[in-house]
């Protein structure tokens, strides 16, 4: 079998189901899941050729990353679709959901969305869907983008990091939320809030820690619950588990909230980074051990729904590695095509299992950007989205196997567990240990939540 081949069957011993993990044939026809064969039944349907056989090598949907920073176009040399979609493809992310900001014009205007399909489009090698973004004063923009595919919106309680991209205030969310009534989507917040001005800590400079308790106000994930919700919030990059009470009393209250962690707040601690390493800076910031593994119980309690990479590189030079200094370095990790191995390898241990796996990293993000009667299981009727990987196959971050635009991610060196060695995306091998289709095949957009052009 070779890369970009369209298959009609995959065969493992070890397929992930909604309900248990067990032999079966996936029977792939025109990109869809036609069947699922257990328990030795055969069908008529079952194919003769172009069938992929991976022996007990474990087969689950596809990973979902519904918050990725793609910044093509105008910073492509951030990141752009070519090498964003191929470090997915090698990571078993067979959908990508691509943030509104950091490319130069960002997607806050219908034009601005055209743009960026255009840009995008021949250069996807997984499948790729497209955040809008509210920033103030361009309220009567969001419902033409809803109308032209986007299943939701971000917005900032804070500066953003780039000037472009404005923060909002309530006024500015008033304006929206009523724009947004009853459209059925979804308003992402970056939910830290600068607070009243504190003196600068006396800290040494250039530590993960001055960040923490910076200058600027102490910047936190002080949860600031968008009033009245009356349209579905989520939550993005949850850091702080300071905020898990007040998620759970506003859910109480009946705000219609989810909430999602990233794969840095899970596997890296303050603790451990190194003194000027500014390749872990990221906003809200990296805290400690303690904060992370409750964190991980939140996660465990069902609290926070879902982890996602949260993927937002820059050139190595705006990470000013020179002086080490976390205040005026790029806020943004570098991660990827990681995602699923770093995620396993801090999971295993703390006792979750395949199916939570599914549920955190494809099930529940397929249903926050709107496309999971399509994505994030293995059901008849679903695209064949497919990651064959081995959970106990331990790797190395090397520079050599990284795809991502740039390389600076704080994960390298690191052994993981969970080596991807096959994604699939509609029944196409579009990543097979190492190798790529040469051109991306198809047209891997997917502008409405029902459809890909
Ligand atoms: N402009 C950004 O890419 N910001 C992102 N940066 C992070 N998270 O460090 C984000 O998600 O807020
Ligand atoms: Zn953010
Ligand atoms: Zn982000």
């Amino acid at each position: 079998m070779e890369v970009g081949s369209e298959l009609t069957m995959v065969r493992s011993k070890r397929v992930v189901l909604n309900s248990r993990t067990c032999p079966a044939d996936i029977v792939i026809k025109g990109g869809k899941i036609v069947e699922i064969l257990t328990d030795g039944r055969t069908s008529a349907q079952t194919p003769r050729e172009k069938i992929l056989d991976v022996g007990d090598l474990v087969v689950m949907a596809g990973i979902v990353d519904s918050h990725v920073h793609v910044n093509e176009p105008g910073r492509t040399d951030w990141e752009g679709y070519w090498t964003a979609t191929k470090s997915a493809a090698a990571g078993g992310i067979t959908t990508i959901v691509d943030m509104p900001l950091n490319s130069i014009p960002p997607t806050t205007t219908l034009e601005n969305f055209q743009m960026k399909l255009q840009m995008a489009r021949g250069q996807c090698f997984v499948d790729t869907a497209f955040w809008g973004g509210v920033i103030p004063g361009n309220q009567s923009a969001l419902l033409p983008m809803i109308k032209a595919g986007v299943p939701g919106f971000k917005c900032f309680l804070i500066h953003s990091g780039v000037d472009e991209f404005p923060h909002v205030a309530e006024v500015d969310l008033e304006a929206a939320m009523a724009e947004l009534q009853g459209t059925g989507c979804v308003l992402l917040f970056h939910a830290e809030k600068e607070l009243e001005r504190v003196n600068p800590p006396i800290h040494s400079e250039g530590k993960n820690k001055t960040l923490e308790e910076s200058s600027l106000g102490t910047l936190r994930d002080g949860l600031v619950l968008p009033f009245h919700c009356v349209i579905h919030c989520h939550i993005v990059h949850l850091s702080s588990a300071e905020a898990v009470p007040i998620i759970q009393e506003a859910r109480k209250a009946g705000a219609p909230l989810t909430v999602e962690t990233t794969h840095h707040y899970l596997s890296l601690a303050a603790e451990e980074i190194p003194t000027g390493a500014t390749h872990y800076k990221c906003c809200p910031p990296i805290r400690g051990r303690c904060n992370q593994e409750k964190l991980w119980s939140a996660l465990k309690a069902g609290i926070i729904d879902m982890v996602v990479s949260d993927h937002s590189p820059c050139t190595a030079d705006l990470k000013r590695l020179e002086t080490g200094d976390f205040m005026t370095a790029w806020g943004g990790i570098s991660s990827l095509q990681f995602g699923l191995p770093l995620f396993w390898t801090a999971a295993r241990q703390r006792g979750f299992t395949l199916h939570d796996t599914v549920n955190l990293m494809c099930k529940n993000t397929a249903k926050l950007c709107g496309i999971e009667d399509r994505k994030g299981s293995l059901a008849p009727g679903k695209d064949a989205d497919l990651v064959v990987w081995n959970p106990d196959k331990e790797f190395e971050v090397k520079e050599s196997i990284i795809y991502h635009k740039n390389k600076l991610t704080p994960y390298l060196g690191r052994r993981l567990y969970g080596e991807v060695f096959i994604t699939i995306v509609r029944g196409n091998i579009v990543y097979l240990q190492g190798q790529f289709p040469t051109l991306p095949s198809g047209e891997h957009i997917l502008v409405n939540a029902n459809s890909a052009t």
